[in-house]
């Protein structure tokens, strides 16, 4: 049967819904400028992620992969939550759930949001307006399964850290995408960003153990964030809303056939047509930061 396309029938589904999963990609923060990977312009397109996304090429040099994550890490921390963002953050809000989502087995959970984004803008999204529980629960049903680019991970101490302190360490200072597409600088390691930053005392202390830093984004071979917790929610998801994402990229890539095959429905927002989505329930083509809150408004 070929996807349904009708708002008034996909109200319905949701309204249906005893539990509800999103899973979000590129598409999601493209009018947010930052670009895709495999869509028009996308990063990818010009480079090889096996040369940039793997934990083998950081070993072999973390300076280049370094400066290519520090301009992108410089985009995510100028851009801004789009329409489509907010329409999702909208769920975490009661009054919205109990009028969109009035047959959830759990009213009180928003809908678990798994973004591949490693961006922050979806976290950045979720309404100021929520009281400080309300915050805490929204983060708690949010998963960055691809990791953030706004937090780095001491390779020595393994202490994580979230901050949008920039540049991370002096040698970015002014280190523009046109520099590095030419080639960028020569930084010797010891320059990189380190556990404890600049003000490192030598001392040997977790977070502050002057250790090797590097972006705590999910590279491939890597396993990706909230594996167990997207496990036991995909068990009982009875809709699965699938946006901006070439459904490429697995495990992600394979969360739509798991929903199906337990009965569960896939409804799918993306700008044009993507893998699998003709075995969607729902199919809904164009900017997701129109046709979502549309849809959901
Ligand atoms: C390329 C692919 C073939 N390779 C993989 O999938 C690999 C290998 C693999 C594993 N299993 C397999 C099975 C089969 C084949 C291969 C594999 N997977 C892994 O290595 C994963 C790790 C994957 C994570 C890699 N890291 C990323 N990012 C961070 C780093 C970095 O990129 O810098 S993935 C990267 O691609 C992800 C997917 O891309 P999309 O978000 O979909 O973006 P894309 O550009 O492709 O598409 C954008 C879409 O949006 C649409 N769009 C554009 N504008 C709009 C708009 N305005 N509105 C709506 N839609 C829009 C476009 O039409 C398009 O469809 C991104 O999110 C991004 O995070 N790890 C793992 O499997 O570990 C083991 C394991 C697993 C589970 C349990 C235990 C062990
Ligand atoms: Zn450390």
């Amino acid at each position: 049967m070929a996807p349904s396309s009708d708002p008034q029938a996909f109200r319905e589904a949701l309204a249906s819904s005893k539990r509800v999963v999103i899973l979000a990609g590129a598409g999601l923060s493209a009018a947010s400028g930052i670009p895709t990977f495999r869509g028009t312009n996308g990063l990818w397109k010009t480079k090889d992620s096996k040369l940039f996304a793997t934990p083998e090429e950081f070993n072999q040099d973390p300076s280049r992969i370094w400066q290519f994550y520090h301009c992108i890490r410089d985009r995510c921390l100028h851009a801004k939550p789009n329409a489509a963002h907010h329409a999702l953050a909208s769920l975490t809000l009661p009054s919205i759930r109990a009028r969109l989502l009035p047959s959830l087995t759990d009213p009180t959970k928003p809908p678990l949001l798994i973004t591949q984004n490693f961006d922050g803008l979806s976290p950045l999204a979720l309404s100021p307006h929520l009281t400080p529980a309300s915050q805490k629960l929204a983060s708690s049903r949010l998963v960055e399964t691809h990791g953030s680019i706004l937090k780095t991970v001491c390779l020595q101490c393994k202490h994580t850290k979230h901050t949008r302190e920039t540049p991370l360490c002096p040698a970015f200072a002014g280190l523009t995408e046109a520099e590095v597409e030419a080639g960028g600088r020569t930084i010797p390691v010891e320059e990189l960003p380190r556990c404890g930053g600049t003000e490192w005392d030598g001392s040997n202390r977790y977070g502050r153990c002057g250790g090797l830093l590097r972006p705590a984004v999910v590279w491939f071979g890597e396993v990706p964030e909230g594996m167990g917790e997207i496990a036991m929610e995909l068990n009982w998801t009875d809709l699965l809303i699938v946006v901006g994402t070439s459904s490429l990229v697995h495990p992600a890539a394979s969360f739509a056939k798991t929903v199906k095959t337990r009965g569960g429905k896939v409804a799918v927002f993306n700008l044009q047509r993507s893998e699998g989505d003709e075995n969607a329930d729902f199919l809904f083509l164009g900017p997701c930061e129109e046709t979502l809150p549309s849809v959901l408004g």
